[in-house]
């Protein structure tokens, strides 16, 4: 078995409304696959329909090598969840909880307690193993769920914002605790807002957005394939400008600390007024002169129409631009240019 998971046309209908639409997806055995999507896109009831919680409309999801509509015992047994919202028993302790997620696995009695224990050092919530569920801080809850979802060693871990409202150090070590669980075989499913952290843990990702699949692909492949764009659009805006400008990319630290979207022109033909043109381009937001010559600019703007419309500037003016770096798409620029057409019929 390749593929942890397959689905084939996987489509969820509520009403008239399509909230999954004909998704075909494919992640890897023992791989980190993230989910992207904007609220509302069809995250949560996709892993719902893989999690065999929800049918689906029509389509099909196979699951481990199981089918979710036709072996849903097996699916289930193969899978573990860690829910947006932690929906452990409040008024039982983080042990009793997690012993009752055992016993519902039929994990061996003389198996259970050690197996328990081991994982609440791993996650470091062994220290509040009597305490009731309830009585936890957002933390710690978070860190009880993974407990109790690790204790069957599910070959599929679903986690669903794993890490919101965590503290920086508490976030980290569930990071690690994703690698090392990765690291010894289990697939992840990981559902998140954080790119940086889906940039840094995922193999591969797929943005959903209104119910469709809009882009699917390991993180740089997808940060490059909005690079070569952007740079496409950018040759096209330079047209007869000049055969020979340089587009580079490079990392923030080399462009300059100039905040958000940032961009650097060398010209051959550097003048004031083509410097006045770029001040008060409606697009450039701050101009600062390099000691090499260089014009960083800080433009203001998502729109990709801005970084053309200032060359188009340049060039009305009779600037010869010799060279440009712009900073590397970053997986959030990736989110919201795939997320940017929302069809507005297709929300609730
Ligand atoms: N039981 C339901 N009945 C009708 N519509 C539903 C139902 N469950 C979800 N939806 C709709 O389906 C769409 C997708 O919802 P879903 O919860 O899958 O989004 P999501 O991507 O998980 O969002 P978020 O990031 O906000 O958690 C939404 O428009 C939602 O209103």
């Amino acid at each position: 078995m390749k593929n942890a998971i397959e689905t084939n046309n996987l489509t969820k209908v509520y009403g008239n409304f399509t909230a999954v639409n004909s998704l075909n997806l494919k992640i890897p055995n023992n791989s980190i696959f993230g989910m992207l999507g904007p609220n509302g896109a069809g995250k949560t009831t996709t892993i719902k329909m893989l999690t065999c919680l929800i049918q689906p409309t029509s389509g099909k999801a196979v699951v481990g090598g199981y089918d979710v509509e036709k072996n849903p015992d097996e699916v289930r047994n193969l899978l573990g969840m860690v829910p947006q919202q932690v929906s452990l028993y409040k008024d039982l302790t983080v042990m009793e909880n997690s012993q009752m997620c055992a016993d519902y696995y039929g994990i061996p009695s003389d198996e259970r307690d050690a197996r328990i224990e081991d994982l609440m050092e791993l996650v470091d919530i062994k220290y509040a193993k009597n305490k009731r569920v309830g009585q936890l801080s957002g933390g710690q809850k978070q860190k009880a769920s993974l407990v109790a979802s690790l204790v069957h060693r599910p070959d599929i871990l679903f986690l669903d914002e794993p890490t919101i409202g965590l503290d920086p150090t508490t976030k980290r070590t569930l990071w690690d605790l994703i690698r090392d669980l990765n690291d010894e075989g289990h697939t992840i499913i990981l559902c998140s807002h954080d790119m940086h952290e889906v940039d840094m843990l995922c193999d591969n990702v797929g943005i959903i957005n209104t119910g469709n699949l809009v882009a699917y692909d390991t993180p740089q492949g997808l940060k490059d394939s909005l690079l070569e764009a952007n740079k496409k659009k950018m040759t096209e805006a330079l047209g007869k400008i000049s055969d020979e400008t340089k587009i580079s990319t490079s990392t923030k630290e080399d462009i300059g600390n100039l905040g958000l979207r940032k961009m650097s022109i060398l010209l051959k033909n550097q003048n004031e007024e083509i410097i006045e043109a770029i001040k008060t381009s409606d697009f450039v937001k701050t101009v600062e002169i390099a000691h090499n010559g260089r014009i960083n600019l800080r433009i203001d703007s998502y729109d990709d129409m801005a970084v053309q419309n200032v060359l188009k500037d340049i060039n009305s003016f009779g600037g010869v631009i010799k060279s440009i770096y712009t900073e590397e798409p970053s997986l959030e620029d990736v989110f919201i240019k795939a997320t940017a057409e929302v069809d507005e019929n297709a929300r609730v």
